[in-house]
C-alpha cells in the first residue's frame, strides 16, 4: 500500500499523524512538498519519504491532493501524466470532480474529501463524496484513508460537501475562536494567563465530554446550568441579545458560499480558469 499527498501542509500533516498513529507505517506514506523544511520535518515525525514536486512520483495506490485550491490546477496538469491508476482523492476546498477530472487528463476515479485538523489526534470528522465511476474497493480504500483519522459521514450529493466545509471542515476555527474568548474573558476576570487557559479549556473540554456522553441534547444541558434568576441566565441573554446565534448561523453559511465560489471561480473551463 502506498498513499501519496501532493502537498505537506497543516491538513496532510494531520492526516499523516492520524493515520501513523492508527497503524499506517511511514514506508506506507510520501509526500510531495516543495519546502524541504516541511519534508525533514514530516519525515522525522512520521517517518513517512518525501520528495520535491520536479521529482518523479512513485507507483502509489492513492494520491491526496492537499494543496491550496487556487494552486490546484497547475499541480494536477503537471502530475497528470504520472497518474497510471491511482485513485485520485481530494481534499480541497470547493474544488468539483468534473474539473479535478478535467485538469487530470480524463480521470474519473475520484473521491472528494473535506476533513477536519483533529484528524491528528485521531477525532477527525469528514465529509466523502465519491464520483460515479468510482469502485466499491475504491471507496474501501477511502474508507480505511479516513477511519484511521476519525469518523466519516459520505455524501451522495457533490453540493452537500460545501455545508460539510461550513461546519466541520472550518469548523475547529470557530471553536478555538469561542475558546480564546473565553480564555480572554478568563483574562479580563483577573486570571493570569495559565489559569485562564486552564479554566477555558476544561471546561470545553468537560462540557463536549457530558454532551457526548449524555442522552440529553445541548438545550438541556445548557438549561441544566442556567439557575432561573442566576448568573449564567444574565450571560445567556447578553449572547442571545447580540444575536450570537444567527450570527454562528450566518458565518457558516459565508463559508458555505465561498465554498461554491471556489468551485465556481477556480473550476471553469479552459483557461478562463486561470
Ligand atoms: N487546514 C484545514 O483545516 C483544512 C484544509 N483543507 C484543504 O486542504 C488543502 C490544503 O490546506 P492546508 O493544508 O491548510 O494548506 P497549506 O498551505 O498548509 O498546505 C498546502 C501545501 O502544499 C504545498 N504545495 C504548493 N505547491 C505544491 C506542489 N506543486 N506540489 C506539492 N505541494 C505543493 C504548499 O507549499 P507553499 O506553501 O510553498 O505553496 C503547502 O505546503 C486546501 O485545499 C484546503 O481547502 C480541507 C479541510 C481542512
Ligand atoms: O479555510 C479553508 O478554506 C479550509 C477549508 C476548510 C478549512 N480550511
Amino acid at each position: 500500500m502506498r498513499i501519496t499527498f501532493i502537498g505537506g501542509g497543516n491538513m496532510a500533516t494531520a492526516m499523516i499523524g492520524g493515520m501513523v498513529a492508527r497503524g499506517f507505517a511511514g514506508s506506507e506514506i510520501h509526500v510531495v512538498e516543495p519546502d524541504a523544511a516541511k519534508r525533514a520535518q514530516l519525515h522525522a515525525d512520521f517517518g513517512v519519504s518525501a520528495s520535491a514536486p520536479d521529482e518523479a512520483l512513485p507507483p502509489s495506490n492513492a494520491v491526496v491532493f492537499a494543496i491550496k485550491p487556487q494552486q490546484f490546477r497547475t499541480v494536477a496538469e503537471g502530475i497528470a501524466p504520472q497518474l497510471g491508476d491511482a485513485l485520485v482523492v481530494s481534499i480541497a476546498a470547493g474544488i468539483r470532480c468534473d474539473a479535478i477530472g478535467r485538469w487530470l487528463g480524463g480521470t474519473e476515479r475520484i473521491i472528494r474529501v473535506m476533513p477536519n485538523t483533529p484528524a491528528l489526534v485521531q477525532a477527525g470528522i469528514s465529509g466523502a463524496y465519491a464520483a460515479p465511476a468510482s469502485s466499491d474497493a475504491d471507496r474501501q480504500l477511502a474508507t480505511r484513508l479516513l477511519e484511521s483519522t476519525g469518523e466519516i459521514v459520505w455524501v451522495d450529493d457533490e453540493g452537500d460537501l460545501d455545508g460539510v466545509t461550513a461546519i466541520s471542515g472550518s469548523g475547529p476555527a470557530y471553536v478555538f475562536y469561542f475558546m480564546e474568548s473565553l480564555q480572554a474573558a478568563a483574562r479580563a476576570q483577573g486570571f493570569d494567563t495559565d489559569t485562564a487557559r486552564r479554566l477555558a479549556y476544561q471546561t470545553f473540554a468537560g462540557a463536549v465530554k457530558l454532551a457526548q456522553q449524555s442522552d440529553d441534547d445541548a438545550a438541556t444541558l445548557r438549561q441544566k446550568v442556567t439557575s432561573k434568576g442566576g448568573t449564567t441566565e444574565r450571560a445567556i441573554n447578553a449572547l442571545e441579545n447580540s444575536q450570537v446565534r444567527s450570527t454562528i448561523i450566518a458565518a457558516a453559511s459565508a463559508a458555505a458560499a465561498r465554498s461554491k465560489e471556489l468551485g465556481d471561480e477556480l473550476g471553469r473551463d479552459a483557461d478562463e480558469g486561470r
